[in-house]
């Protein structure tokens, strides 16, 4: 079995973060396992408090994965202050990690910081370099990139910019636009583009922790970058129709809809 080793934050309300990391690896079929960089006291509607786990135990965490468990790929997400990404650029560059997908987190869905505005600069010289591939949405690449985007043409020009950075390839998302939800891969040579129909829902709580964490998947049982993002694109698509309308805020992605759909499962 593929070993998937998630290094974010945990969502206490479990539709983002770690939570939605691990369920997507297991709705994957790859072994989920999980590094807490902080813990967010969060749910659908808004962040309430952040406290990171200290760099010298996120580091012993990565340490206890890698001494003893063959990682296949890994997904980062959620990284709040530059020492919790000192920390984990430390141990990235000991283990060199095959198949690293970094999710630039920002903000949540109800638009509350989870990450020190002053931080963008380090996590560009820090961390973006080790990322095989980057998966900003329309806000994060604006700051990464410090430009505006308002098109696809936009879009692309900040994947160059952004590729430039040191990512192997970058994928853009499109889920803060409007119209059409299309996201753009760059992979330093060519432009690809995946779209859908916006689907009409403010379920939306998770959308990036589980693009990131499908690709990260895909990448473990070895498809090309391309076809992770593609396969990724439908896994995320499938869990936006069928998210849940739980809590008063943006609701959950949902990750077990085909064994219900089967009927292995009760709804
Ligand atoms: N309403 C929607 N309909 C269809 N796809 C969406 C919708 N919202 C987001 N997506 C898709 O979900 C994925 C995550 O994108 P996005 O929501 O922009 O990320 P983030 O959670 O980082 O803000 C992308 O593939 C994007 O195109
Ligand atoms: C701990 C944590 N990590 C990430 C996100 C963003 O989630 P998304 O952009 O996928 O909605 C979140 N709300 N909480």
């Amino acid at each position: 079995m593929k070993k998937v080793l998630t290094i974010a934050g945990s969502d206490c309300s479990g539709g983002a973060g770690i939570q939605a990391d691990l369920k997507t690896f297991s709705a994957h079929g790859v072994f989920g396992m999980s590094v807490i960089v902080s813990v967010v006291a969060e749910n659908t509607s808004r962040v309430i408090d952040i406290q990171d786990i200290t760099p010298d135990m996120i580091k012993k965490q990565i340490d206890a994965v890698f001494e003893d468990i063959e990682v296949d790929a890994v997904k980062i997400g959620m990284l709040s202050t530059p020492a919790c990404m000192h920390a984990v650029a430390e141990k990235l560059k000991e283990y060199h990690p095959a198949n690293v997908v970094v999710d630039p987190v920002m903000y949540a869905k109800n638009g509350c910081p989870l990450m020190e505005p002053t931080a963008v600069d380090t996590l560009i010289k820090t961390i973006i370099p080790f990322a095989d591939v980057l998966t900003p949405n329309i806000p994060e690449a604006e700051k990464i990139a410090d430009m505006r985007i308002t098109s696809v043409a936009d879009m692309e020009a900040a994947a160059k910019k952004i590729y430039s950075m040191g990512c192997k390839a970058i994928v853009i998302k499109g889920g803060h636009a409007s119209g059409n939800a299309i996201d753009i891969l760059y992979d330093g040579k060519d432009f690809y583009r995946f779209e859908t129909s916006r689907i009409a829902t403010k379920n939306t709580h998770g959308t990036g922790c589980t693009f990131s964490s499908a690709i990260a998947s895909q990448l473990a049982k070895g498809l090309s970058v391309k076809d992770a993002v593609e396969k990724a694109k439908d896994y995320v698509t499938k869990a936006i129709e069928h998210s849940l309308d739980i809590g008063k805020g943006n609701g959950p992605t949902h990750h077990f809809y085909e064994l219900y759909k089967y009927g292995l499962r009760d709804e």
